[in-house]
């Protein structure tokens, strides 16, 4: 059974088998209603986070990501609906829950307390009326009866677990008073301070600049050792998923194309457009030319198909190097390629 803490301040290491499952997402459909159009937005995804462990959810805008993460939390717009699929999350106590499934009762108590998330922007989760600590021990004592001043403990041990200096004192500050580094260590504190089983982070680096989004990942990286809990990371980066993830799901409209180890994913893709991806990641030492020391990048050419008017066949095709008539005929199913490895392609033998 997994380990927990009431106080994740002072968590110790968790233990967290490789092999377990906080999350298996299986053919999960959310689809948009717009007029008399329907938006395949999330379209068949497969997805499985192993617990303890990061996976990085990558893809190019619009490719499904933030939809995928708000299906699992169940926080759509009243015009999604999840039309199909399950979404097995196992819970701090060892029974398992589809997420798809569960009545609003049963995800009120899960949301903040089991599984929490961090967005690109933290003024979206933090209120700038309430100082830190309030809102930090507000989130507490709603999931917990426990005293203010204890809360207020705990509050700032948070700040002192994601290394905000004297936080006693920074507890009564506002979010405004604060650097987009910070607040965004605040939010983190805040996601975790019901010490969650699975946390989602929505680009949660996206806007710091690349020295503080270097600490950021560092400290999520530190934070997941200690508490044991499961990421699920979504990003357009694959320079950020090369730091933080264990596993890799690439999406490409609404499907997600390829998941694997991160390792096995960066040295033999078996997708054509996570090979794309690939070499679309800036390296210094290819990427100049001798003459003007220009950045020689090579983005895919063309751009993802609509979701609310996909091809018959593989949405990849008419960007795809490899692609044969029966990629415009036939969507290819997720194919095993190897140890925890899938990928939806005709000619994945080929890539
Ligand atoms: N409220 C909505 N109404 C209609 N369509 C929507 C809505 N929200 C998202 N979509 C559509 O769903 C698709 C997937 O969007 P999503 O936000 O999940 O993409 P993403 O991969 O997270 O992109 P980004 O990296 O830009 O955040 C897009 O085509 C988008 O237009």
């Amino acid at each position: 059974m997994p380990q927990m803490h009431a106080d994740p301040a002072s968590a110790g290491l968790a233990s967290a088998t490789s092999d377990a499952v906080t999350l298996k997402v299986t053919g999960l459909r959310t689809h948009f209603r717009i007029g008399s159009t329907i938006a395949k937005a999330v379209d068949d995804v497969d997805l499985t986070v192993r617990q303890g462990k990061t996976l990085a959810v990558v893809g190019e805008s619009g490719s499904g990501k933030s939809v995928t993460s708000l299906s699992i939390m169940r926080l759509l717009a009243p015009s999604a609906t999840i039309v199909d699929g399950t979404m097995a999350f196992t819970r701090r106590d060892g029974t398992v829950v589809d997420l798809a499934r569960a009545k609003n009762r049963v995800m009120r108590g899960i949301r903040g307390q089991e599984i929490a998330m961090i967005f690109q922007e933290p003024m979206t989760s933090l209120n700038p009326l309430y100082t830190v600590g309030d809102q930090i021990i507000e989130m507490i004592r709603l999931h917990e009866t426990i005293s203010r001043a204890e809360a207020r403990g705990r509050a700032r041990r948070m700040l002192e677990l994601v290394e905000i200096a004297s936080p006693e004192r920074r507890l009564d500050d506002y979010p405004h008073s604060m650097s987009g580094g910070m607040r965004q260590r605040v939010m983190i504190a805040l996601a975790l301070a019901c010490n969650p089983f699975l946390l989602i982070a929505d680009e949660p680096t996206t806007a710091l600049d690349v020295t503080i989004q270097a600490q950021i990942l560092e400290l999520l990286r530190r934070l997941q050792q200690e508490m044991g809990m499961s990421i699920l990371f979504i990003t357009h980066n694959l320079g950020v998923v090369a730091e933080i993830a264990d596993d890799v799901a690439v999406m490409y409209a609404g499907k997600v194309v390829e998941q694997a180890p991160v390792n096995a994913l960066f040295k033999a893709p078996r997708h054509p457009y996570t090979k794309g991806l690939i070499a679309c990641i800036p390296d210094p030492a290819r990427d100049r030319d001798a003459a003007g020391g220009r950045r020689l990048l090579s983005p895919i050419p063309g751009s993802v198909p609509s979701v609310t008017n996909l091809p018959k066949g593989c949405a990849y095709a008419d960007r795809c190097p490899l692609v044969v008539a029966k990629c415009r005929e036939e969507s290819p199913p997720l194919i095993a390629v190897g140890a925890l490895h899938s990928t939806r392609c005709w000619r994945h033998e080929d890539v």
